[in-house]
Order: C-alpha cells, then structure tokens, then sequence
C-alpha cells in the first residue's frame, strides 16, 4: 500500500467542507489507489459540528480513508501535512465584495502561516481558497518563511471552469472540447477571463466564437460576477463548485496537467514574466507535472487586455496595503 498523504482541511464544518471531505476520502484529489489522512482544523464552537462530518465520513466505510484527526489547534492540524486546504474562513453575504472580507479573515492567516511553518511536512503544498483567496494566501506565504514561496497558492479554478462552461455553451461544445482558457489576476470582480490563447476542438477560440461583443460585454463580466450571482440565487455561495474546483486544482498540481493543456492557479506573481508587480499572488496560466507547476509565460496580450490585466494588479496592490501589518517583515 502507498504511504498515506496527510491533507489537512480547514473550515472542514463548513459548506465546502461538507462538499470536500467525501470527494477527498473517496480518492477523487489523489486517485483511487491513494491512501489519504484528513486532518480537520475548526474552531472550537463547530467542534461538535466537525464530530458529526467526522461520524458521517466514518459511516463511509471508505477504504483509502486511513485516519482522521479532528482538532481546534492549527498546529495539530498541519502537524507532518503534506497539503494544507485553507477553506476556513467568513463568506460573503449579499452586496458584499470579497475584499470586504480582508479585515475578518486575513488575521486567520496569519496564525496559519506560523502554524505551517512550524509543524507541516517538508514537502507541504497550501492551496487558499477563504476570501479575498489571494490576498489571504499573500499573508500565509509571508508569515511562513521557511516553506519556499511557491508552495504557496490561491484558487481561481472554479472561475476558469466557470468560463470553460461559457465558451462551451457559446460555441455549442462539450466543455472537453475548450482548452487553454485563463484566469489572470486576482479571485474578485477584476479578474480577467480569457479566450484570446483558448482552443474550441483545436481551433482558435476567438475565430470559432467570432463574437468580441460578447467575449468583452458577455462572457468576462458573466464569469467576473458569477460568485455573486450564485450568492443572490441560492443565498449562500458556491460550496459544491468550489470544491469540485479544489479538487482540479490539487489534482492537476499533484497528478499533472495533460498535454497541450494549462489551467489557472494565482501563484506568487514574480514566476510569470508579464510584467506584474512582485509581492502579490496572480492568477496565470500554468502547466503541472510531478507535483510541480510552471507559469505558461511568454504570451501577447491584445491591446485591450492590457489596460484589464493592471486594473487586477492594481487591485491586488491596495488589497496588499489594506494588511500590510499581518505580514511578517
Ligand atoms: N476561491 C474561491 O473560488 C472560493 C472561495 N470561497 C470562500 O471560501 C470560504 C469558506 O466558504 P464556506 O465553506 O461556504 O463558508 P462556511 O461559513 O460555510 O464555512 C466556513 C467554516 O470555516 C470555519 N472557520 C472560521 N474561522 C476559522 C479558523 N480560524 N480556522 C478554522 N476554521 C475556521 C467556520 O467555523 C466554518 O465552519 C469563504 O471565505 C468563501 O468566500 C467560496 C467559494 C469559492
Ligand atoms: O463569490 C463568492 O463570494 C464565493 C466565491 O469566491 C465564488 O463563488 O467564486
């Protein structure tokens, strides 16, 4: 049998949690043939919640789901973790944006830096997913200074999935048949959806749509406010999805990406060469393979996008002022 990889899961009472946890234990993160411990982090007051996910994953009875450990203390939870999933933090409500979350949930991350840095294994891998994502895993990376940088990611999957369906819908494909879309930037209303380097059934995805009014005034601002309109229809915001997405973004970055094909991981800006500021963490294309990524550099962007692609860095900039006091000096 494999050696167990121990995959620590924050917020795991959570609703994305609830969508998770079963997924992982199942093997859908890691294959079918790859034992996984869960080790659950809460705070106290959902420890009782987080007893019963744990009844109900034992109820299971899942053969690669080796042990479970269910803790309020960050350093148990990361202790020898080889992926830390940091889902635990406030959702946003109705009118809200995500970076109105920064003040609520960048201190949480600041603990769980320290706590990974202290106790996690050396191989630890870290995917943010609490809102404002980005942001948040700026200020883990930065008060974890002995874990290299690019261990260090946020998610925007669930956005470039959700853009894959758009294309796929728009040119009448199965969403198999659209490759290479990105997300560029940060996980918030500026993020920057595009279809400029995208393949529809290996053709250029810009001659097979043949419709710039819609890339620019359907396509980008549908997938920019999708999380909101998930949020107004449902009430609550998207749990299922996101952790489907984490579950693609863990999966490729651990399995690898197939060939010919990138997906979008934010990852600390100064591994692309697209001339975004350092210090911030930036969603861009990458390729993944033995458990490592590589930026997809190297790509023009039209003049249009240009001016889309500084407002995200801009954005992600003041998102970095508004906490500069949770990073570690
Ligand atoms: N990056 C992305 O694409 C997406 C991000 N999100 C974000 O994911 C986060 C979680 O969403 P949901 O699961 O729906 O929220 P939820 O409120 O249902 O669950 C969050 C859980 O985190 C726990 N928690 C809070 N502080 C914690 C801490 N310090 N340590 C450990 N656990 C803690 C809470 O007790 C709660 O059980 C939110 O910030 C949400 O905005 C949601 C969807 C997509
Ligand atoms: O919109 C939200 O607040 C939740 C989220 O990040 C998403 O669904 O993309």
């Amino acid at each position: 049998m494999k050696k167990p990889i121990r995959v620590a899961v924050t917020g795991a009472a959570g609703n994305i949690g609830y969508s998770l946890l079963f997924r992982i234990a199942a093997g859908d993160m890691f294959g079918p043939d790859q034992p996984v411990i869960l080790q659950m982090l809460e705070i106290t007051p959902a420890l009782s919640a987080l007893k019963g996910v744990a009844m109900e994953l034992e109820d299971c009875a899942f053969p690669l789901l080796y042990d479970m450990v269910l803790t309020d203390d960050p350093n148990v939870a990361f202790r020898d973790a080889n992926w830390a999933l940091l889902v635990g933090a406030k959702p946003r409500g109705k009118g809200q944006e995500r970076k109105d979350l920064i003040r609520d949930n960048g201190p949480i991350f600041v603990g769980q830096g320290r706590a990974l840095n202290e106790n996690a294994a050396a191989d630890i891998r870290v995917v943010v997913v609490g809102n404002p994502a980005n942001t948040n895993a700026l200020i883990a990376m930065s008060n974890a200074p002995d874990i290299p940088n690019e261990r260090f990611t946020a998610m925007t999957r669930l956005d470039h999935n959700r853009a894959i369906n758009q294309v796929a819908k728009k040119a009448g494909v199965h969403v198999t048949d659209v490759q290479r879309i990105i997300i560029w930037g940060n996980h918030s209303a500026t993020q920057v959806p595009d279809i400029t380097h995208a393949l529809v059934k290996g053709q250029p995805a810009p001659q097979v749509i043949n419709d710039d009014e819609w890339v620019r005034n359907e396509f980008i601002p549908t997938v920019q406010q999708r999380g909101r309109a998930i949020i107004e229809a449902r009430g609550h915001s998207s749990a299922a999805s996101a952790a489907n997405a984490l579950i693609d973004h863990v999966r490729s970055w651990a399995l690898g990406t197939p060939e010919g094909d990138w997906v979008s991981m934010a990852v600390p800006s100064h591994l692309g060469d697209y001339g975004i500021p350092e210090g911030v963490i930036f969603s861009y294309p990458v390729v993944c393979k033995d458990g490592n990524y590589e930026v997809v550099n190297g790509l023009e962007h039209p003049d249009w996008v240009k001016p889309l692609i500084e407002r995200t860095a801009q954005e992600l900039l003041e998102e970095r002022e508004a906490i500069k006091d949770l990073l570690n000096p």
